[in-house]
């Protein structure tokens, strides 16, 4: 995908399984929403193709669609339950079934009583799940949220994945596109991680996690670390740290260097690198490398 002379998505090949929740993952302007512009038709790609059950995607396609652009509007001097009815009869629903669905969802996100409410008088929040609302409208069996959650308070951002993670039990594939590593781990089955518009990384969250570290400890503690032998802490905060095993050592030999040292171990996880560290070791520079 070229804009001009600049080529901003290069060589680029995955797949997106059906029922899957797939992350398209990448730095600011590694090409990501440029992708799911190519993918829906809104940019015609310089070079290739991406196709949707085997075929360029057709909105009058006998799937249904929902997406959440990066860049949110709707209609915001209309009243919230009009606007929602509307777009649900956009896609097909009958008028009454469109209204009893958006005063459903409106009460299952806590605006019940914002109906009637013109969008903006709804604070920044409140709007996005109305947007959300319209998006997951109709049950559609592809997804594709770009940061849905941004811009959340951790209680919504909660009450959010559980939404979409309902609409992916229930049948749906979802795209999403997240800066939250913690979202990717618990929501993500496979990643493309995108690097100047190639992929870097692809596969399962886990083989990801794999090929960028091996072992991974999570510590919780109070006192002083003592000077690393076989591992290095990747964070390292007054009472937390996420730690490297080199090869060879393993989480016990970490356990008895702590608890020799005076240190006191409030919890201790050996884990897989999280995906945090993974983006930090592919976009970041690591403590100790100098300033980015
Ligand atoms: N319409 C356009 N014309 C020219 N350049 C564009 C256009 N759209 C995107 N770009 C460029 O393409 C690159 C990729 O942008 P894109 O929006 O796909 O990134 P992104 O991965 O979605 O980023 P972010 O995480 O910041 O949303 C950027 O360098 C951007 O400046």
């Amino acid at each position: 995908m070229e804009f001009g002379d600049k080529r901003v998505v290069d060589g680029l090949g995955f797949e997106v399984r059906p029922g899957e929740t797939f992350g398209l993952l990448g730095a600011n302007g590694s090409g990501k929403t440029t992708t799911v512009r190519a993918l829906l038709g809104i940019y015609t790609p310089t070079a290739g193709e991406l196709l949707v059950h085997g075929r360029p995607f057709d909105p009058a396609g006998d799937y249904s669609l929902g997406y959440l652009p990066e860049e949110r509007g709707l209609y915001r001097k209309e009243k919230v339950l009009d606007v929602m009815t509307y777009f649900g009869q956009l896609k097909g629903m009958e008028r009454s079934r469109a209204a009893l669905w958006s005063q459903h969802y409106l009460e299952r996100v806590g605006l019940g009583d914002k109906g009637n409410a013109k969008l903006t008088t709804l604070s920044g929040g409140q709007q996005q799940k109305v947007q959300l609302g319209v998006t997951i409208m109709d049950n559609p069996s592809l997804l594709i949220l770009d940061e849905p959650t941004k811009g959340f308070d951790p209680v919504n951002r909660r009450l959010l994945l559980d939404l979409v993670e309902a609409q992916r039990a229930a049948g749906a594939t979802v795209v999403i596109i997240t800066h939250q590593m913690d979202e990717v781990e618990r929501l993500c089955d496979r990643v493309l991680l995108l690097k100047d518009g190639r992929a870097e990384a692809y596969g399962t969250v886990a083989e990801v996690q794999d090929s960028y570290g091996a072992g991974l400890v999570r510590l919780h503690f109070t006192g002083t670390l003592p000077e690393p032998r076989g591992w290095r802490p990747l964070t390292l905060e007054r009472n937390y740290a996420e730690i490297e095993l080199a090869e060879g050592t393993d989480a016990q030999a970490l356990l008895r260097q702590l608890v020799d040292a005076g240190v006191t171990v409030r919890s201790f996880d050996a884990a897989r690198t999280s995906m945090e560290q993974v983006f930090l070791k592919i976009y970041g520079h690591q403590p100790g490398e100098g300033a980015a």
